[in-house]
């Protein structure tokens, strides 16, 4: 979390599936939340939680935002953000054009849409995996809300993704690990900057 804020990270996301190396207590989201507060936006990373679960970690956590990496309906988006008070961003899975048209229905009553890679077949994470899409798909896209290109990103590749895929924002988690699920402090300045330098 450090690393991620004092190299200029503008959001930083809390693992809450519990399948997932990355996944953190709610005691230890807690704790980063801190951290980050008013420094960068918080993001609570979900997948298909329910009521009960969303309303435990906004009232211990506090994020600034959702992120739903399931199959979380328009209108459940919808109610979440007018019950707990929170912005949503809703990630769509892409590996052709005609994915995108999902991406329309979310942008309706999402804050943003996170555009990320299908995950592989026998992959029980639905995001993560550090693979790409063809970023070329995203190119003159027209949302009304605005997205994030996520999804195989790293420090060799990110510069030509956004100037690929047109993105103004863009998200990352393996490609910043020396192993799996765990964060690396030279990996993640060093991608935030190319990023920043894209
Ligand atoms: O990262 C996870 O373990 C994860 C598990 C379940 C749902 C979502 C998950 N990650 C969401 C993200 O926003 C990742 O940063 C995004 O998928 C990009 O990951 P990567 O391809 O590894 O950079």
């Amino acid at each position: 979390m450090e690393a991620a804020l004092d190299a200029g990270a503008d959001m930083v996301g809390l693992m809450f599936f519990p399948k997932s190396p990355r996944h953190v207590s709610l005691s230890q989201a807690c704790k980063l939340a801190d951290m980050a507060r008013g420094k960068a936006e918080i993001v609570a990373v979900t997948v298909n939680m329910d009521l009960d679960g969303l309303s435990r970690i906004n009232e211990l956590v506090a994020p600034d935002t959702f992120q739903f990496h399931g199959s979380e309906s328009p209108e459940a988006c919808a109610a979440v953000k007018v019950m707990q008070g929170t912005k949503i961003m809703k990630a769509v899975a892409v590996s052709e054009k005609a994915d995108l048209e999902e991406a329309q229905y979310y942008a309706i009553v999402a804050d943003r849409i996170l555009f990320d890679a299908k995950p592989p077949q026998g992959s029980d994470l639905p995001g993560g995996n550090g693979v790409s899409f063809d970023w070329t798909l995203l190119k003159d896209l027209d949302l009304k809300k605005p997205y994030m290109l996520s999804g195989g990103l790293n420090v060799a590749n990110v510069a030509e993704a956004i100037r690929l895929s047109g993105a103004r924002a863009v998200d990352v988690s393996s490609a910043v690990e020396r192993e799996r699920g765990v964060k690396d402090n030279d990996l993640i300045r060093a991608f935030i900057a190319a990023a920043k330098n894209a």
